[in-house]
């Protein structure tokens, strides 16, 4: 199977809402996604995450900008005569055909040899064990099973990009780690070039090697899930991306590889990545996982609400007028904080971060 790479060049969509006024959807979006790569276009509602599923697919015209697969530009290709097939969150099965009719359907379509599609479709039936389902009709298959075929009936046709919209939503939240488990596999395996749109940040975390966080028609960022997460760019990454809490305070000093931040609480030494001076106006990140606790560290702070999850221990303490929250693991024997008890916290500088205040 061949995959290729898909460039957008200062890509723009614009719609008219109810009252006859244009709308960017999608504003000015460049973005480059390599052959084989699995990238997740990540965002709230609204974000123009499907818009631009759409267009890349041909489904919904362009107002502005270029598309771009491989080298070809794709701007006036319709979308059967593009190199590309889309996964629907509503399986989009053909109700009264059996799996088997709904898997060689675009083949036939083609006018592939009955030989050359048989061949196609048992490779592909093999790959996704489907074989027993074969002489099916979608209505006697699971959720998850309809989702395999429709995910057969896209791989089948060899394009060289696969697209997304949300396959996962309907279903049920333990066959959604199966089946994300699954796609990536698949998707790894034969090489080919995937796009996917979730609002899902956990899906997106684990399923690929690129996400673009989208926020009101812009990229917000577009890093390794590790990047968004540990390195977040914005305030909205930071927030949109797992859970933070956020400390306004302003560059005291900068040395090769440190920060120090002054904030009203007080003086945090952080790791320093990007381009810091001092004076400036910035805000400090702490995720869940950047602090600990003991009797005597110098931040003291009251805890105000302590609540066991199993594996770890919900805190939110006040420290100096402002409350935040994180989590400590909960090993057996491990001192537990309660409600009013003060307590020593201590951050790890690598896991604190430092952002721009725009
Ligand atoms: N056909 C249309 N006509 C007018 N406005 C539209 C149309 N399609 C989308 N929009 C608007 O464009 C914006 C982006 O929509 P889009 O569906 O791309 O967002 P999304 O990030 O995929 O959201 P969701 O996760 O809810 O599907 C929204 O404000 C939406 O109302």
């Amino acid at each position: 199977m061949s995959s290729k790479s898909v460039t957008l060049k200062k890509v723009t969509k614009t719609f008219e809402d109810d009252h006859g006024k244009q709308v960017h959807a999608v504003e000015d979006i460049d973005l480059v996604i390599k052959e084989g790569e699995f990238a997740t276009l990540l965002g709230p509602s609204g974000c123009g995450k499907t818009t631009t599923l759409r267009m890349i697919a041909g489904f919904e015209d362009i107002s502005n900008g270029d598309i771009y697969f491989g080298n070809e530009n794709v701007n006036k290709i319709s979308p059967n005569k593009r190199d590309c097939t889309m996964v629907f969150q509503s399986y989009a099965l053909f109700p009264h055909m059996t799996v088997y009719e709904n898997v060689v359907y675009g083949l036939k379509i083609k006018k592939m040899s009955k030989e050359d599609m048989d061949k196609k479709v048992d490779a592909i039936f093999d790959i996704m064990n489907l074989n027993m389902h074969k002489e099916r009709m979608p209505n006697q298959l699971s959720g998850g099973q309809q989702q395999r075929v429709a995910l057969a009936r896209a791989l089948v046709m060899e394009p060289s990009v696969l697209l997304f919209d949300e396959p996962l939503s309907n279903l049920d939240a333990k066959l959604r780690l199966t089946m994300r488990d699954e796609i990536r596999r698949l998707q790894q395996r034969v090489g080919i070039t995937a796009i996917y749109v979730t609002h899902d940040q956990s899906e997106a975390m684990s399923m690929s090697d690129k996400v673009i966080v989208m926020n009101k028609g812009k990229i917000e960022q577009i890093g390794t899930p590790q990047e968004i997460y540990q390195r977040p760019s914005t305030k909205f990454v930071a927030d949109f991306i797992g859970t933070a809490n956020f400390f306004e305070g302003e560059i005291i000093e900068v040395t090769l590889d440190e920060l120090v931040v002054q904030t009203s609480q007080a003086t945090f030494t952080v790791a320093s990545y990007g381009s810091f001076k001092k004076g400036d106006s910035v805000i400090l990140v702490v995720r869940p996982e950047a602090v600990s606790l003991n009797e005597e560290g110098t931040y003291k702070a009251k805890v105000t609400k302590s609540v066991f999850m199993g594996q770890l221990q919900e805190y939110e303490v006040n420290f100096k007028g402002q409350d935040f929250q994180f989590n400590v693991y909960n090993p057996m024997g491990e001192k537990v904080y309660q409600e009013g008890d003060t307590v020593g916290l201590v951050f790890n500088k690598n896991s604190l971060h430092v952002i721009k205040k725009s």
